[in-house]
């Protein structure tokens, strides 16, 4: 389907199951994505093993979850679509072990494009390589798909040696229950490159540094940390929420006009020309390759400066003020109790 934008957008009508109907889908990984592409899919009735490393602590969850568990190598063998859901450090040694187990035609799925797009893993010429990328952390992937919803996400083949790749994809996100919201096509390099930019400038390293930036300023001034915490975290989440159910222009409704004019006259003070360069800066390293080089050298060194920042983020003052009191309000309790069980499922 073509919307007024030209992109293709699919959703459930667009999608054949029956592409996946014989097949058996292997999920390596239990994670994050993993967790919830294996679930989705066993409960939309497809075939599914998830590969699990002999010794790895997801295999308990996916087990008690009530799926068929079993090695990599052994689950690729069985599957004809292999779906990469272990860390993108990790998938290229996966990769290598589960090669052989490649049978021509055979479908090799990711959720990023990053190991495809910077050239960690190069798939066999006979096997189809696609992606179905959920634009949301794993955990909604599920949850959303429990609650009868869907999670947008992207479609991209890279190659297509059956003729069917895409067919086979979009069946894949009918499965997860990503085109009861919608699926956009798209390439690997774009996915990759957009995703890796806005998770950086953005999503994650853009408003973590805000967040921070706002409560120092605030404490260092002499502010209450309470207050702090309150103003410039706990409230990003309404915010956003506004944004999310009606972009901007509903949370400059919803907001008093002293707090729109003060924002709208004043915004760009903070993320001005210079935060825009150093953008611009980022997506360079994303486009040439500079942070994919990095990542993977940090991870062979064993992630010393990972290690460190990661750290010093645990240490700032804002995750101890913020525990405090997200313990002292109710609301807090059932959404921590969730919190915690994500966060387990997620380690290994
Ligand atoms: N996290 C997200 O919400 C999200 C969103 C979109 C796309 N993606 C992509 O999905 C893929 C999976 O990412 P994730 O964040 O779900 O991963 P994750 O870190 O949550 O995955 C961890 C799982 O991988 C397995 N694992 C870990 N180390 C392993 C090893 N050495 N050998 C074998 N298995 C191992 C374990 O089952 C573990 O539970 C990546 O390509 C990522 O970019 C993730
Ligand atoms: C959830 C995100 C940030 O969108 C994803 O891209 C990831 O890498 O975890
Ligand atoms: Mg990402
Ligand atoms: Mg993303």
């Amino acid at each position: 389907m073509t919307d007024e934008f030209n992109t293709e957008i699919y959703y459930d009508d667009d999608a054949d199951e029956s592409h996946l109907e014989t097949t058996t889908v292997a999920v390596l990984g239990y994670g994050s994505q993993g967790h919830a592409h294996a679930q989705n899919l066993d409960d939309s009735g497809v075939d599914v093993i998830v590969g699990l490393r002999e010794d790895s602590s997801s295999r308990d969850a996916a087990e008690a979850d009530g799926l068929e568990v079993a090695t990599p190598v052994e689950a690729a063998s069985r599957a004809e679509v292999v779906s990469v859901l272990v860390p993108d450090t990790v998938q290229p040694s996966v990769y290598a072990d589960i090669e052989s187990e490649l049978d021509a035609g055979d479908t090799l799925q990711f959720a990023h494009g990053f190991n495809i797009h910077y050239n960690q893993i190069q798939p066999p010429e006979d096997v189809d390589v696609t992606m179905i990328a959920p634009k949301s952390p794993g955990h909604l992937v599920r949850r959303n798909y429990e609650s009868g919803e869907g999670t947008p996400g992207l479609l991209a083949v890279y190659q297509d040696a059956t003729g069917d790749a895409k067919e086979r994809a979009l069946a894949y996100a009918k499965g997860i229950g990503c085109t009861r919201a919608g699926v956009v096509e798209t390439t690997f390099r774009e996915e990759t490159e957009t995703d890796l930019f806005g998770e950086q400038a953005v999503l994650c390293g853009g408003i973590a540094e805000l967040i921070k930036a706002g409560y120092d300023t605030l404490v260092d001034a002499g502010y209450s940390p309470e207050m702090a915490y309150f103003e410039c975290l706990n409230e990003m989440k309404l915010i956003v929420d506004l944004m999310y159910e009606g972009g901007l222009g509903a949370m400059w409704d919803s907001v008093s006009d002293t707090a729109e004019y003060g924002g709208l006259s004043r915004g760009d003070a903070v993320i001005d020309d210079h935060a825009r360069e150093n953008m611009e800066e980022v997506l360079r390293q994303v486009q040439d390759g500079e942070f994919a080089t990095e990542w993977v050298a940090e991870n062979q060194a064993n992630r010393p400066t990972y290690t460190q920042l990661r750290q010093a983020e645990k240490n700032h003052e804002i995750e101890d003020v913020g525990e405090r009191l997200r313990a002292l309000f109710a609301w807090a309790e059932e959404e921590e109790t969730e919190d915690e069980s994500v966060r387990m499922q997620a380690d290994d």
